[in-house]
């Protein structure tokens, strides 16, 4: 796919398609309790499909209802699930299956066989959990033997370690304090969403710099409501902020969401190039300061960051940014390499990337298969106003199967093709 753009302006308006950490969280939980439970809106994420694979796999009938699906439960123990290449998928659906006393075989994509697990098995093994390797990076796993306590959590590479944790402690009924935090874990943020989507599901969380405590007794909510992915709409409403001219109103967003990346709008705002019109996010094009992202909180905001700098003169700083590399890419270097294919000004010193724009690229070429990594690039030629070629453009339906779809419809005649 060719993108060539003509003074491109984004305007008109977007829905939000809604967050895959939050589907994903409700779609498993509700494939192993009691009733049923519609999860809606759901926006088709692959992600999201390998979520409902696994629900699936474990007894429940998934059909699709309005803009989202009700989740129909019959809980048996699955012999294998595919988890793709959803680290959320993958880490969660391992503390689900756990709790239920599942022995199950792991597959999915080679990218997520290369990602960090070793806490969550150690933990796991604590509570008489045992895995064996099958060959391929996954692993089979035998909880027959289960045996919940509680467990300390220091040194990870992933907060989904703690969040797989979570929903282990929620079924497998341990309750009080079931996590003790000897560090603070990275992206906790995101452990504050599970604590959200368990609290929707009837149990009093307690989420602290200490560790996490759990009361109570999980239940269907009967409706679980999914908000907008401040992940997915960084891309578009970065790129409206560097476009003069251009003014898009963004709905479906929670404006008091404790997702992570919420903090790029934060940003937007504290510039003036974003005000909230009601629940409608208004988003406009202008000048802003360098941005600055600390990727150990907001992970996912660094390519977006990074495409920022690409196209700037105030350019971006992202701080602490060594788990990116464990990420669907190595997106320390997929974000170094797109800087370069940019012409982006780079400085690379302890525990920080800088990004400025540099000399002006005629036409640039993405060979990436990370979805983020592929949404930045179209950022930065958009901003850059050069041609982008993009290989595999697929890719971006692990998060936002509608992203070009929904650009195309925003950029009008500024978009001169799409071959
Ligand atoms: O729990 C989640 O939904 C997520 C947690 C983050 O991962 P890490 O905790 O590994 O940083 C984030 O990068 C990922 O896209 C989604
Ligand atoms: C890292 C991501 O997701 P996951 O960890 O679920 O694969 C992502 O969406 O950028």
């Amino acid at each position: 796919m060719i993108l060539s753009f003509s003074s491109p302006r984004l305007s008109g308006s977007l829905v939000a398609p809604s967050s895959k950490s939050y589907s994903q969280r409700a779609i498993l939980l509700s494939s192993a309790i009691g009733g049923e439970t519609l999860v809606t809106p759901v926006s088709g994420c692959d992600d999201e499909i390998v979520s409902e694979g696994v629900a699936r796999a474990a007894g429940s009938s998934i059909r699709e209802e309005g803009s989202g699906v009700r989740i129909t439960p019959d809980f048996r123990c699955p012999g294998s699930v595919y988890v793709g290449e959803s680290g959320t998928t993958y880490r969660l659906a391992m503390g689900l299956l756990a709790a239920m006393g599942c022995t199950v075989d792991f597959n999915g994509e080679p990218s997520l066989s290369r990602r960090p697990i070793g806490w969550l098995l150690e933990a796991l093994s604590r509570c008489g959990v045992s895995f064996s390797p099958k060959g391929d990076g996954f692993l089979r796993m035998d909880a027959s033997r289960v045996l919940p306590s509680p467990v300390d959590a220091a040194a990870m590479e992933s907060s989904q370690f703690v969040s797989s944790m979570m929903l282990f402690y929620a079924l497998s009924g341990q309750r009080g304090t079931v996590i003790r935090f000897l560090e603070r874990p990275p992206s906790m943020e995101y452990v504050e969403v599970t604590a959200e989507v368990l609290r929707s599901f009837g149990m009093r969380v307690g989420v602290t710099g200490k560790g996490v405590e759990m009361h109570g007794d999980v239940r269907s909510p009967g409706t679980f409501h999914v908000e907008g992915d401040y992940s997915s709409v960084s891309f578009i409403v970065s790129a409206t902020s560097l476009l003069d001219g251009s003014e898009v109103r963004v709905s479906g967003l929670n404006r008091q969401s404790v997702q992570p990346d919420s903090a790029l709008v934060r940003w937007l705002e504290r510039n003036g190039l974003a005000v909230w019109d009601r629940d409608v996010l208004v988003v406009s094009g202008g000048s802003t300061g360098g941005i600055e992202v600390d990727a150990d909180r907001t992970p996912d905001l660094a390519p977006v960051a990074a495409a920022i700098g690409i196209s700037t003169v105030e350019g971006a700083r992202i701080l602490n940014y060594g788990r990116l590399r464990y990420k669907e890419s190595d997106r320390v270097a997929s974000i170094l390499d797109m800087a370069r294919r940019f012409g982006a000004r780079v400085d690379v010193s302890d525990g920080c990337i800088s990004i400025r724009r540099g000399e002006k690229p005629g036409r640039v070429a993405c060979d990436s298969r990370d979805h983020r990594i592929i949404m930045a690039y179209t950022v930065a030629a958009m901003a850059l106003s050069c041609d982008l070629e993009i290989r595999e453009p697929g890719h971006v339906a692990k998060s936002y199967p509608s992203f070009f779809g929904d650009l195309r419809a925003l950029l009008g005649n500024g978009l001169r093709t799409i071959l």
